[in-house]
């Protein structure tokens, strides 16, 4: 997927922001979920595929949703993940503070049961957070003041626009 289509891809983003899919891109590329590629047979625009590696996160993947189907696995996964979350939250919202500046909402993909989201809806009331994640981590959680849970599969969304389902 270039780089336009992604853009077209995310109505929702805020056209201020748009200038940085790219840098997120390039930030997934190097991580080795997408590799950059041209696309079109254009040398002016590269595009996106998806790694191997991106395939194991994947919904149809079979390696990729047993926490769905574990309720006591699923728990287990999404304390550890939100006791991660915890080291880093104070640090975020005190020495990155300038990163929420001028923002309305923000939106935390795999966000899990949405513990750093939390925090920063209390540190910033004005903001409006929503969290991300799978069904089965959203299910029984509460939206509370400014933040939202949602259940959406984010990857799978980027892979539908990008023909791969
Ligand atoms: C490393 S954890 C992040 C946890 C989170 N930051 C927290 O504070 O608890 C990655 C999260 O991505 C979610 N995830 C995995 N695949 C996903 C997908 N296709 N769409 C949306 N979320 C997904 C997982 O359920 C998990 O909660």
């Amino acid at each position: 997927m270039a780089i336009t289509d992604l853009d077209a891809a995310l109505p929702m983003l805020n056209p201020t922001k748009a200038c940085n899919i790219y840098r997120l891109m390039r930030i997934l590329a190097h991580s080795g979920f997408f590799a950059q590629q041209n696309l079109y047979n254009d040398a002016q625009e590269d595009g996106y595929v998806l790694t191997n590696a991106f395939h194991l996160l994947l919904k149809d993947n079979p390696l990729s949703d047993y926490a769905g189907h574990d309720q006591k696995l699923n728990s287990l996964f999404n304390e550890g993940m939100a006791s991660d979350s915890r080291l880093v939250n104070s640090i975020l919202i005190d020495k990155c503070k300038k990163v929420f500046e001028g923002l309305n909402s923000l939106v935390d993909v795999g966000g899990g049961t949405g513990t750093l989201s939390k925090a920063i809806a209390d540190a910033f009331p004005h903001l409006e957070c929503i969290v991300l994640d799978l069904p089965h981590v959203v299910a029984n959680l509460q939206d509370s003041g400014n933040l939202k849970f949602f259940a959406k599969s984010f990857i799978n969304y980027l892979c539908f626009h990008n023909n791969v389902q």
